[in-house]
């Protein structure tokens, strides 16, 4: 898998919110780190394909973001908004989610199974989705986002409102899912930066004001 970001603007009226950022991202968990308006969610949207670039190239394997239809079939997304029907119960919804992304019935099946595992999330399978807790939640977000088995999974400030615990958990995760796969981790939190992500760009009213390994010294010193 591989992500190449070329020289890309997003304006809103006279308004910059993305200011000519060039980004490379292979394979690995890589965080998006910036404050309130950063620029995060504009990023990610528009590597979703759910928003279009005013200047600059994105590809994501060799295939230009404009190509909607097969950008959609390589990622997953979990947004910082998201809800299922309240009453419908966790394996349900995932099924009902699958059915939308047409995965045929036998391989659905399968896959929620393992879904459901990889997410810790067994125990709640036939629980409604309004009874779980915030970090049942966004670990049910991380498995509708996995459905269609993406090659790209995009999370925007998934652990917003998380206890330690979850957060741990979190982390846990999503260690074991990165494998071959990109995960791109948007937060405000420089510690889920830390825990999970060896790369990571830092973002600042839209400008791109650091990238590199997270290991290196003073990497936090740039966005405080
Ligand atoms: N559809 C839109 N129309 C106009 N301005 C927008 C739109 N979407 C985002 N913005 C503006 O773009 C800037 C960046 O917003 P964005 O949501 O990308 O930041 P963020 O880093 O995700 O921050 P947050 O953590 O607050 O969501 C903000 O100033 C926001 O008001």
């Amino acid at each position: 898998m591989e992500i190449k970001i070329e020289h890309l603007s997003k304006t809103y009226g006279n308004q910059t919110v993305l200011d000519d950022i060039s980004l490379h991202i292979s394979s690995g968990t890589y965080g998006i780190l910036g404050g309130n308006g950063a620029g995060k969610t504009t990023l990610l949207r528009i590597l979703a394909s759910l928003s279009e670039p005013s200047s600059g190239t994105v590809q994501i394997n060799g295939i230009d973001i404009k190509k909607k239809k097969e950008i959609r079939k390589m990622i997953g997304y979990l947004p910082q908004e998201f809800s299922v029907y309240p009453g419908m119960s966790v394996g349900s919804a995932l099924d009902y989610l699958g059915i939308l992304s047409e995965i045929p019935r036998n391989i659905r099946k399968e896959r929620i199974r393992e879904l459901l595992k990889q997410t810790h999330l067994e125990q709640e399978k036939n629980k409604r989705f309004q009874t779980l807790s915030g970090g049942m939640k966004c670990r049910f977000g991380i498995a509708q986002a996995l459905l269609n088995h993406p090659g790209l999974l995009i999370l925007d400030e998934p652990t917003a409102g998380l206890d330690q615990e979850e957060r741990a958990r979190f982390y846990r995760i999503l260690s074991e899912l990165a494998g071959d796969r990109i995960i791109l981790l948007s937060t405000h939190i420089d510690e889920d930066i830390e825990a999970v992500c060896p790369r990571a760009a830092v973002l600042s009213g839209g400008r791109m004001i650091f990238e590199g390994e997270t290991s290196e010294w003073g990497w936090k010193k740039c966005c405080s």
